[in-house]
């Protein structure tokens, strides 16, 4: 042992559990009168943020909330669900934010998967909360959130508890609790499901405070930066950015429906700066009416991930005036952890090229310790020739904890001392990632693997095209071939000709769509087209 590891230990002077928690204290200290959550007619400082997640924290005490309990709420983009990121855990309880458009049974699920013990709602899902609670057997109390901005004459009333008067029975001088140890849950959330049932993710203090540091310098985020809430807040957290705003005192615009016309208004009004979104809010925004469209006085700052976005959006957004800047993740990784960091070398570079690289998801996060792309059998890293597909395995302090109540799905997931992602990817010869498809997506023909992702990418590149989706058929001959399903932009027609005629300029001939179907494209929650929806479609019209 060196001189070093004796007598310099730990204590309560140099060593704290790291906890996003903090940064809500520490700005309420120093910026108490600063707006910091702006919603409809309501607007809060970050003294009366803190005063109120206090309160409610205490007010869940008393209502017997311990230590360790799960605590749901399935609320859109206002005030409640951001305050949830801190007044849950402030009574030591994990938060459980769950997908607002999920189904009765799959909320089911979730409420008993999760012992959730408290469940905070928007009075809009009475409808289908009532259905779900028809399935769960622990008891689980109810509070109702109540917009007052919006009209509820058509919403029942589900629980017996109000949010606002519950938070009045709550002391705002209550002693919160700080976590023992910063690898105690801070909270579970459940995947998209887009291959099969959700799993149930668990967070610690200490990869949320990371996550949320890592996002200031990897996005270059200013102190006091205006942000619009887009990314729903039950997924991954909305990117752990709850926490990340607080430590910057920013001034959070909250916002519950995804509406293009109303999130030009509020980029307008708030002068908003940065704004989260996943690939298919982008084609909202770019594909939207030009009288929604305001133009913007200022650079908007954009992050995209969840699904690969075509490489033609990238142009399509900076047209406007918006910055893109392209990440990828999972929930297991608490949000992105690859981003696709831009070097001022491809500035030169013709704007197809640029494109083809911003589509790239890129390297490895600040705070996360390796992401390789691997060939899963060897564990050993594919060759960076842009060629070699292997898996992409992550490891760092953003990896999750593990799978709640499922040890064995955890300890596979975590194989070898890295997280297996499930996605295909190459590295190129600079050592940026790109992803080719996810295991279960990829189409192999005459022994051949294609990427549905790539044809995907060159359908997307045709004017008529709003989205588009490529899944495997089954072939006699080839095995499988590619088939495409195409939602159009209204009023611009194309035949299947056309589109395999377009893809044939820049596509080899055996990866061409042997098929294309125009249809409304099936998507999860969180904007991820449900590919296994469009195979039982092929299944059923071969
Ligand atoms: N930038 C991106 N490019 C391509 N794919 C992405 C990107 N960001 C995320 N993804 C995809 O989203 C996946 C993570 O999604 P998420 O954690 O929401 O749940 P899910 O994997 O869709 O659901 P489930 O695990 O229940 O099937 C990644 O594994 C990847 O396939």
């Amino acid at each position: 042992m060196s001189h070093y590891d004796t007598n310099l230990d730990k204590n309560e002077a140099n060593y704290v559990p790291l906890s996003p928690l903090t940064f809500l204290e520490r700005t309420k200290d120093i910026y108490p009168n600063y707006e910091a959550l702006v919603y409809e007619s309501r607007s809060y400082t970050w003294e009366e943020v803190y005063k109120r997640c206090v309160k409610f924290a205490s007010a869940l005490d008393k209502l017997g909330v311990k230590t360790g309990d799960t605590v749901s709420i399935m609320a859109f983009n206002t005030p409640e669900i951001f305050e949830a990121h801190y007044s849950i855990p402030m009574v030591g309880a994990v938060i459980n934010a769950i997908n607002t458009r999920l189904d009765p049974n799959t909320i089911s699920y979730i409420l008993q998967h999760s012992d959730a013990k408290v469940l905070i709602v928007d009075r809009q899902f009475h409808d289908v909360i009532e259905k779900a609670l028809k399935n769960v057997k622990n008891k689980i109390t109810i509070i109702d959130i109540d917009d007052q901005d919006i009209d509820t004459s058509s919403f029942k009333r589900i629980g017996e508890l109000e949010y606002e008067s519950f938070l009045n029975t709550g002391n705002e001088n209550y002693e919160w609790k700080k976590p023992k140890d910063e690898w105690e849950a801070i909270s579970l959330g459940y995947t998209s499901g887009t291959t099969g049932n959700p799993k149930g993710v668990v967070y610690h203090h200490r990869g949320s405070y990371l996550m949320a540091t890592g996002s200031v310098t990897a996005w270059n985020m200013p102190n006091k930066l205006n942000f619009l809430c887009v990314v729903p807040m039950f997924h991954c957290n909305g990117w752990c950015y709850p926490w990340t705003l607080a430590m910057l005192h920013a001034r959070v615009i909250c916002l519950r429906n995804i509406d293009v016309k109303k999130m030009f208004e509020l980029i307008d009004k708030y002068e908003v700066t940065h704004f989260g979104g996943a690939p298919i809010v982008l084609n909202m925004i770019v594909n939207a009416p030009k009288e929604d469209q305001k133009a913007l006085k200022r650079k908007v700052n954009v992050l995209t991930a969840g699904a690969p976005p075509p490489s033609i959006i990238f142009e399509k957004m900076e047209n406007l005036g918006f910055e893109v800047m392209h990440v990828y993740g999972l929930t297991e990784t608490y949000g992105h952890m690859l981003q696709c960091a831009w070097n001022d070398d491809w500035n030169s570079l013709e704007k197809d090229k640029k494109n083809e690289i911003k589509a790239r998801q890129g390297v490895r996060y600040p705070n996360t310790e390796g992401a390789i792309v691997m060939d899963p059998e060897t564990m050993k890293p594919v060759p960076k020739d842009g060629k070699t597909m292997g898996e992409i395995m992550i490891r760092g302090n953003i990896v999750m904890k593990g799978y709640y109540k499922d040890k064995e799905a955890t300890d596979k997931s975590m194989a070898g001392g890295w997280f297996h992602s499930g996605d295909l990817a190459v590295t190129h010869p600079d050592g940026y990632i790109k992803i080719q498809d996810r295991s279960k997506d990829i189409i192999i023909s005459g022994g051949e693997n294609i990427s549905s992702i790539e044809i995907e990418n060159a359908i997307a590149k045709h004017p008529s095209v709003s989205l588009a989706a490529v899944v495997a058929k089954p072939d006699e001959k080839w095995g499988e071939t590619p088939c495409a399903f195409v939602e159009l932009i209204k009023d611009k027609p194309a035949t299947e000709k056309e589109i395999i005629d377009f893809c044939r300029e820049t596509l080899a001939g055996f990866k061409l769509p042997k098929s294309v179907i125009f249809c409304d494209l099936p998507k999860t929650s969180t904007g991820k087209i449900q590919k296994f929806e469009l195979r039982k479609k092929v299944k059923e019209l071969s």
